[in-house]
């Protein structure tokens, strides 16, 4: 896959000095322990150690100095040396960054020249857009839908505000391209219909939440973990900041046994830049032209509708079936629809 280098890159590259090998050994960590990133704050991360052993603890540290140019972000699987007792006042040391299953990232813009990793390992995007108040806007979601393919994330669409407008449009629109689509609506004593099928969506994965002000995103959020203060209760009491107040991803435990799953509350994200992401990596998001594309597409085709000789639209007219033939297009069309969404600003 070519995507451009970001800041996790810079690693590798050879400093000035060539790769000649330290001279001084760098101390092997044999006692770090691993924990999960569940919070970042201005240099300080919160994570979870020893996640549902008997000595699970909320433990604060900071980014050895190794890693000064790495960055770590929610999500992320990190070790960890110093004191790791999580008692009060303490401040451990990362050492080490684990392997990335998924990177969700976000392209370089006006306010940030480097093109970021967000959420590290989650395995969903949830995009919540609610029906209507605000509208539902296409455009946006299309958008999400191509930083979850690139990212290697499914995705659920979680449609709110049900009483409002009907959920039936979008649906067709998002279910034949693969997204999972959940449908929620508030009733007048507060509950919320539809928080089951949410929750068995959610069960034993890590989804990180997107969504526009307005779109129940929080309504819904505290619905799912009610004690989600407690939760991050240990970073507030150090930085006095907490989950509401911060812009930059929070994870939280789904309530429940072990393994019950984590949301990743992005409230500082709403969209993502995607100059970064490549036709060939939304491709993947749809396994069955991928494979027609790369058998019979002439080289170097865009897939575009303009382009000569795409083979895909051959493939959508081919079958005997009239309704294989609908849902072929729809799935290109969609297909082309989202690989324009990724040069669309998102103000659009
Ligand atoms: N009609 C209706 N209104 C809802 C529903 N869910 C939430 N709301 C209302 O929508 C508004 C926005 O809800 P929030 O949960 O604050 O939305 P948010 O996406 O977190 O927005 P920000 O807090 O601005 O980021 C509030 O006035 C809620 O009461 C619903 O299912 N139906």
């Amino acid at each position: 896959m070519s995507r451009l280098p970001d800041e996790s890159d810079f690693r590798s590259r050879p400093s000035r000095r060539g790769t000649r090998p330290r001279t001084k050994q760098r101390p092997a960590h044999e006692h770090a322990v691993t924990g999960m990133v569940t919070g970042v704050d201005r240099g300080r991360y919160t994570l979870l150690v020893d996640e549902d052993g008997p000595d699970e603890r909320v433990v604060l540290a900071m980014k050895a100095r190794e890693l000064s140019r790495d960055r770590v972000v929610c999500g992320d699987r990190v070790d960890v040396v110093g004191d790791a007792s999580g008692e009060k006042d303490t401040l451990a040391r990362i050492v080490r960054i684990g392997e990335r299953a998924t990177v969700l990232r976000r392209t370089a813009d006006d306010t940030d020249p480097y093109e970021r990793i967000v959420v590290a390992n989650a395995d969903q995007l949830v995009i919540v857009t609610a029906l209507a108040n605000p509208e539902p806007r296409t455009g946006l979601i299309d958008r999400a839908v191509v930083a979850a393919y690139d990212a290697g994330m499914d995705v659920l669409l979680c449609l709110t505000k049900a009483d409002l407008a009907s959920p039936d449009e979008l649906r067709g629109l998002y279910e034949p391209i693969g997204a999972r689509v959940v449908v929620t609506h508030r009733t007048a004593d507060r509950e919320i219909v539809g928080l089951d099928a949410v929750r068995a969506e959610l069960a034993g994965r890590t989804s990180v939440l997107l969504g526009h002000s307005g779109v129940g995103k929080s309504t819904l959020v505290n619905a799912l973990v009610p004690d989600a203060g407690r939760a991050t209760g240990h970073v507030n009491d150090v930085t006095g900041r907490g989950r509401h107040t911060s812009t930059s991803a929070v994870a939280l435990r789904l309530p429940g046994d072990a393994g019950a799953g984590w949301v990743v509350d992005t409230p500082g994200i709403r969209s993502f830049g995607l100059a970064h992401v490549q036709v060939a990596d939304v491709l993947r998001g749809f396994d069955d032209l991928d494979e027609v594309a790369a058998e019979r597409c002439p080289r170097g085709c865009t897939h575009l509708a303009d382009a000569p000789d795409c083979a895909l639209d051959e493939w959508a007219d081919e079958s005997d079936d009239a309704a294989v033939r609908d849902v072929r297009h729809l799935r290109l069309d969609s297909f082309r629809r989202l690989v324009a969404a990724r040069s669309v600003s998102d103000r659009d």
